[in-house]
């Protein structure tokens, strides 16, 4: 589903901040794989999503989606196919539109009709059924302006819209994370469930160690723009937080310098 090959990107080539910040790296990713990101401050972890949906051109390598390479492909047009979710729950969506105009326009984009606000009826009962799955009331609030909702409720939208336009990737960086706890757990209820319900293909960052092993079906760790750790299966079921953490250090021979991991660890 998702390829990439030996790709490669240093920023702020020959100048003194010099930085490789994927290096080479290899990665495959099934249809429907739901693959949890973890690593040190720095570990590129970022940069491999802008890489994937084309915020910038790579040194080298190659980026095969579905078969398709989209290495040169332009990002708009990456954006039809890939869903991206970010920390910042502004990021996605029309603040000054309503939610069912929001899910419209991602609705029609995906149908391929004319981008058109004027909302059919069995849309609107698509798009209510749809947000009543979530328990938060969002299925009585369609008429409110996604500016007015709480970043849990603007995410979980969010996450609807990128799962009617039917992805073939979902990219979700840290998009718990400026979330108060509970608001956090609700989403990523609601992220579980729409992964599920739609067998979509995801790739999540988190920095929390714990959430990382209990999500989606396999977890990768980077260091130094490489990723230095993949595990799935039974390797991963019997993952502990503490092992991952020591094998880190075994590895990477250094600690972890992530804080917010470290700090979320038993979270
Ligand atoms: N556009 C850019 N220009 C220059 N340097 C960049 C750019 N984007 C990322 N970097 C650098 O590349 C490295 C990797 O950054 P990235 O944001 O991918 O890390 P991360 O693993 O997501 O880290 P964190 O957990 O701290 O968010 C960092 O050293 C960062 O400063």
């Amino acid at each position: 589903m998702l390829k990439m090959t030996n790709i490669t990107k240093t920023f702020s080539k020959n100048t003194a901040n010099e930085h490789t910040a994927l290096d080479n790296l290899n990665l495959y990713l099934e249809k429907g794989d739901f693959v949890t990101v973890i690593g040190s401050n720095g570990a590129g972890k970022s940069t491999l999503m802008n890489a994937i949906s084309g915020s910038f051109w790579l040194d080298n390598g190659k980026i095969e989606l579905d078969g398709k390479n989209i290495t040169y492909m332009r990002e708009h047009n990456r954006a039809k196919t890939i869903g991206r979710l970010f920390q910042d729950p502004m990021k996605g969506t029309a603040p000054d539109l309503t939610i069912e105009e929001n899910l419209a326009l991602a609705y029609s984009g995906s149908k391929r009709r004319s981008l058109n606000l004027a909302i059919r009826k069995s849309d609107r009962d698509y798009f209510k059924t749809a947000l009543e799955e979530f328990g938060m009331g969002l299925e009585n609030r369609m008429k409110t302006k996604i500016g007015l909702l709480s970043g849990g409720q603007r995410q979980a939208v969010t996450l609807l819209m990128s799962s009617i336009a039917s992805p073939k990737l979902l990219l979700l960086d840290e998009h718990t994370a400026a979330l108060d706890p509970a608001a956090a757990k609700k989403v990523l209820e609601i992220t579980r469930k729409i992964v599920e319900k739609n067998g979509l293909t995801t790739l999540m960052i988190t920095h929390n160690i714990n959430q990382a092993l209990k999500m989606g079906n396999r977890t990768i760790m980077m260091n130094a723009g490489k990723i230095m750790l993949d595990i799935s299966g039974e390797e991963r079921s019997n993952m502990t937080v503490s092992k991952l953490v020591e094998m880190y250090s075994v590895k990477s021979h250094k600690e972890l310098d992530n804080d917010r991991m470290l700090l979320s660890r038993d979270s």
